[in-house]
């Protein structure tokens, strides 16, 4: 478990003073992938490289399994971070050692293991990450995604608890970005290990997070399990977020329907709901029909959803209480 008490961060630009970090309250549960979204200058590389003491903040503690971080002297740190792993958005690895020879580097900074054992272990993260065919060769020679995952490799290498991912899918196209969220999301539940990750797309945190916070100006403006801050977001930064990802028309719709007769409502089905008849059946056992305007379906890490705008003639109330009891939320909109 991390927990982040009351985190200020300000730096002084050109005789003025910028503030990076606001009052950061989080805790970041164990084993979980936990993703931290915001714009450009938000605050995400700031409070993402707190976690391993590599930005000290002005004032606030850093608990990682209850051990304050910003009280530790220099060889706790050194322990510290070797239990934390990192991911670069640009990879960030040595030109001229192969593949094998990367990952090794961190082997040898840490220093625990001989020639031997280095070698085996080496292999194994190999294998891991799917490039033990590349092992001898150099990075130059990769295609963007498959530098990432010797990036992954290393970080993994000295069997960190914790693995901190900034913007790690960044600089790669769509289908290699799916592939190393895959891979992020196989060594989470093969490895059980904790990974926080910053980006500025929700897409990234809907196909892998459990959790995310958002980050605005500095502040954490909404945090909660993904599915509530996607379906529901409350705050406008999450909202914008949201719209990105191309949920936009379910969520602002409402205000565009003026000329629709009845009332609106929107549906959010997670999981077995989503598969179910229910619109038909409350339909029936409301006997009023229920007019669908506007819908969105998609999967949020490996759960089904569905969100739909729809309009309803009778009770609402009445049908409130019939998509209730069928799993469904539902909320009554202002045409
Ligand atoms: N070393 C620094 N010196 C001065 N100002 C800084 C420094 N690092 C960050 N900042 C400022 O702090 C604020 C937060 O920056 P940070 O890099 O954490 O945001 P970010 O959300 O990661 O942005 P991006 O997605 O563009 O990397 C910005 O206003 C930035 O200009």
């Amino acid at each position: 478990m991390i927990e982040l008490h009351h985190l200020n961060k300000t730096y002084q630009v050109d005789g003025r003073q910028v503030t990076a970090l606001q009052d950061i309250q989080l805790q970041i549960p164990a084993g979980q992938i936990f993703g931290i979204i915001g714009r450009s200058g938000a605050g995400k590389s700031t409070l993402l490289r707190t976690l391993n003491l590599l930005e000290r903040p002005d004032q606030g503690r850093v608990l990682i399994d209850g051990i304050d971080a910003t009280a530790l002297d220099q060889a706790g740190l050194r322990t510290l971070r070797q239990q934390i792993g990192m991911v670069f958005q640009h990879f960030n690895l040595l030109a001229h050692r192969t593949v094998a020879a990367n990952i090794r580097f961190a082997l040898e900074l840490a220093g625990e293991l001989d020639a031997s054992a280095m070698a085996a272990r080496v292999a194994e993260l190999l294998a891991l990450v799917g490039l033990t065919e590349q092992a001898q060769q150099y990075p130059a020679q990769l295609s963007g995604g498959q530098k990432q995952r010797v990036g992954i490799a290393r970080a993994l290498a000295n069997q960190p608890k914790l693995l901190l991912c900034d913007e790690a899918t960044s600089a790669l196209d769509p289908q290699t970005t799916q592939a190393i969220l895959q891979l992020l999301l196989d060594i989470n539940e093969r490895l059980g290990l904790t990974i926080v990750l910053i980006t500025h797309e929700m897409a990234v945190v809907r196909a892998i997070c459990d959790r995310v916070a958002v980050i605005d100006g500095g502040s954490i403006v909404e945090q909660g399990t993904v599915v509530d801050v996607f379906l529901h977001p409350q705050h406008a930064a999450s909202r914008n977020m949201v719209a990105e990802d191309g949920h936009a028309a379910v969520l602002d719709l409402a205000g565009k329907l003026h000329s629709v007769a009845g009332k609106l409502l929107r549906l959010t089905f997670v999981d077995a709901a989503t598969y179910e008849p229910v619109i038909a059946e409350v339909g029936q056992q409301l006997a009023s029909p229920i007019n669908i305007l506007q819908g969105s379906v998609g999967r949020i890490k490996d759960r089904p959803y569905g969100q739909l705008i729809v309009g309803l003639q009778g009770d609402v109330s009445a049908a409130q209480a019939a998509f209730a009891s069928r799993g469904v939320r539902c909320e009554a909109l202002a045409a």
